[in-house]
């Protein structure tokens, strides 16, 4: 036992070193593009040390209150039923419904092989009276080769009762995780962005490690509990039935051991919840840094990335060292004193056989009925420790489960894909739910017509995105609304809200899969005539350039900033959208590259009906809206068209592109130093020359 927890020890010593040499390989990786891009899901994986057996050190579960203590919570040990523990556990239980039947059969199965195993001490027993008697004698006057047949055949059932059960249980076990994970997975897709990206590392803890013990709990140690039941009840009743005093004597040693693992239990659970926390710590350290893997090779900081993962696998160390030195000591004492106990009934029971009470052959059956409880018991220890943890997961899983997400998805007025109408803003306070008290929109107010372009400008940092966020639901505004042909989008159900809405985000994002299928993401039913169309809409010309054409598979990052974008247009008018969302489309490319973007901006403008909010900080992108608005202290402090604001001489527009277009002057300025004062005089008065004459070449430009 003790050998085992040492071992134990050793192994958490183990994956912790493997998971900081995995690290280090990520680092040392040759390109950082495709490692970070592709394997990135797979090294988190690996780092977390998973296997399909629950890990000790690294599950555990977060306590959280009861809302009503269900009837089991009387029957579960105190810690259990405090931490949520009995709701969880008729959940976890209700998840084995859909399996009653192999998990019924499965435990048929089981109570045959256990009846095999718990024959053998009484069948070795008999044959050692047998074969140590003067006239050895069979029951029914059964030949020795008889009864060796019928032993090799009860064996062989046992046997194959074992395998059946392992195999049902396994695959019960398994299809109830994949189960909970598709559930888990389309409950986190469906929560609001923060919920997420506050918590990406917990929600992908959840979905493989929790769903994982959760599945282990319901099958594999629900199977080893029975089992352990079976063990020690039925060996128990044996040892009675041979000798009443053996028994007794050997029963003295259980209440200290079963104190000793109520104690061992608590404390575990408290490491466990410790290794958690830790663990998702670790997970947050290299997701952040796995997803940011070319800044952290650009910056050469492989080695200070590592001492910071290395500093939580520490963490992780010590508990798992305290967990093992814990175990090590409970396995260790109660392994010893359950030898003590084996030898105090091989002295007593040595006597009786000398005095005739009891055969040589009773003796070595209560010796291995003994074993066999002990081992019962010592199973039903860790059968306690690993439901404990089961409960804990499934907290952890079911809180993301019951979760009502603040935007509910499905609920609400569906609105029709060809629904036109005028979009308004109305006094509109927001502030984000992680920075309570900074508001970043202050009684915003803007009404857009049908078909109608808006460009916002703004400082950066301005809430001009939030807007966006605001449009796409993924926030909702503290006070005011957001109404859309009159109705407050609040009603809408938020599917079909954000089916009428096209996105064109400031970095967009590709998935791994063909050129065709990212321009029909989200969109299955479209043919491939309308992703091509969409394509040459969006000027995404360089598509026909390649090799495999539409059907090139591309990854998250394998096409070019301009590419992405020209794609993520020609995403968005494939949806044919009634409101079309573009958002600093232009902001990082060259001059070519941002005419063809443009050029396609252009293209949805001319579309009568699409009513487009777009963010732009370019003047030829600014220049192409019907109407812009400048976003000070998030209200708008200025509107009108492009002449009208690049014309105004003191408006807040030109003051704002000034300071964008004087990067040349700032440069100047820095070879020149000069009083700050009068650098600012000069930098304003030739700003604006300058806006003038980029304005005036923008507005020939674009009109
Ligand atoms: N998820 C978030 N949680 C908390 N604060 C946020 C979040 N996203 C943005 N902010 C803050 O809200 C403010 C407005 O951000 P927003 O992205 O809307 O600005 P922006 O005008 O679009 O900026 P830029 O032009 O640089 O893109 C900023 O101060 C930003 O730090």
């Amino acid at each position: 036992m003790l050998g085992l927890h040492i071992f134990s020890t050793s192994r958490a010593v183990e994956l912790s070193h493997c998971r900081q040499v995995l690290f280090r390989a990520a680092w040392s990786s040759q390109n950082a593009a495709r490692f970070g891009g592709r394997h990135s899901g797979l090294l988190q994986r690996q780092l977390r040390g998973y296997s399909t057996q629950p890990q000790p050190t690294e599950m555990a579960e977060k306590a959280r209150p009861l809302p009503r203590p269900s009837i089991l919570s009387r029957f579960l040990p105190k810690t259990l039923a405090d931490s949520g523990g009995a709701s969880s556990f008729g959940k976890i239980m209700a998840l084995a419904k859909p399996e009653k039947k192999p998990l019924l059969i499965a435990v048929g199965l089981l109570l045959v092989s256990s009846a095999v195993s718990m024959s053998i001490p009484l069948t070795v027993g008999k044959l050692i009276d047998f074969f140590s008697s003067a006239n050895p004698q069979f029951p029914l006057d059964l030949s020795l080769w008889q009864v060796s047949s019928v032993l090799v055949v009860m064996f062989t059932a046992g046997a194959l009762a074992n395998t059946g059960r392992a195999l049902l249980m396994r695959m019960a076990g398994q299809r109830i995780v994949a189960r909970l994970r598709e559930r888990t997975y389309a409950a986190a897709l469906e929560q609001e962005v923060e919920y997420v990206e506050k918590g990406e590392g917990d929600v992908l803890s959840r979905l493989s490690v929790d769903t994982s013990i959760v599945g282990e709990s319901v099958t594999q140690n629900l199977s080893d509990g029975l089992r352990a039941v079976v063990m020690s009840s039925v060996g128990l009743g044996a040892m009675f039935y041979i000798s009443p005093q053996l028994t007794m004597l050997m029963l003295l040693i259980v209440p200290p051991v079963s104190l000793g693992a109520v104690f061992y239990g608590r404390y575990l659970k408290k490491l466990a919840n410790q290794t958690q926390e830790a663990v998702g710590e670790m997970t947050k350290v290299a997701t952040e840094s796995l997803g940011a893997l070319r800044t952290v090779q650009a910056y050469n900081a492989h080695q200070q990335e590592q001492e910071k993962f290395h500093e939580r696998i520490t963490g992780i160390l010590s508990l798992a060292r305290k967990e093992a030195v814990a175990s090590a000591i409970f396995f260790g004492s109660s392994g010893w004193s359950g030898n003590l106990t084996l030898l105090g009934l091989l002295g007593y029971g040595g006597t009786l056989v000398s005095q005739g009470q009891i055969s040589i052959g009773d003796l070595t059956s209560l010796l291995f009925y003994t074993v066999y409880v002990g081992n019962g018991l010592s199973l039903l220890t860790s059968f306690f420790s690993s439901i404990m943890r089961g409960v804990g997961a499934g907290t952890r899983i079911f809180e993301l489960l019951d979760r009502t997400p603040a935007v509910p998805p499905h609920t609400g007025v569906t609105v029709s894909p060809d629904r036109l109408g005028v979009l308004k803003f109305e006094n509109i306070k927001f502030e984000y739910p992680s920075r309570k008290g900074v508001d970043i929109l202050k009684n915003f107010n803007l009404e857009i017509g049908v078909g109608e372009s808006v460009a916002i400008v703004g400082k950066s940092g301005g809430g001009k995105s939030s807007i966006h966020s605001l449009l796409l639901r993924y926030y909702d505004p503290v006070e005011g609304k957001i109404t859309f042909d009159g109705q407050d989008i609040r009603e809408f159900s938020v599917d079909s809200w954000r089916s009428i809405i096209g996105v064109v985000p400031q970095d967009p994002v590709l998935f791994t899969g063909t050129i065709a299928s990212n321009i029909a993401y989200g969109n299955d039913s479209a043919t491939r005539e309308q992703i091509e169309k969409a394509a040459r809409e969006a000027n995404c010309e360089f598509v026909w350039g390649m090799p495999q054409g539409f059907d090139t598979p591309i990854g998250r990052l394998s096409l070019s900033g301009g590419q992405r974008q020209r794609l993520a247009i020609a995403r968005a008018l494939l949806k044919k959208p009634a409101l079309l969302a573009l958002d600093e489309a232009t902001s990082s490319l060259d001059a070519t590259s941002e005419h063809r973007v443009n050029d396609a901006i252009d293209k949805i403008l001319r579309k009568r009906h699409t009513t487009c909010l777009f963010v732009a900080h370019r003047l030829s992108t600014i220049a192409r809206a019907e109407r812009i608005v400048v976003l000070e202290d998030g209200r708008i402090v200025e509107t009108g068209t492009y002449h009208h604001l690049v014309t105004r001489p003191d408006s807040r527009f030109r003051a704002l592109m000034a300071a964008q277009l004087n990067a040349a002057t700032v440069e100047k300025v820095a070879y020149d130093p000069q009083p700050e004062e009068e650098q600012e005089q000069d930098t304003e008065s030739e700003s604006d020359t300058e806006t003038t004459e980029s304005t005036s070449e923008h507005v020939t430009r674009a009109r």
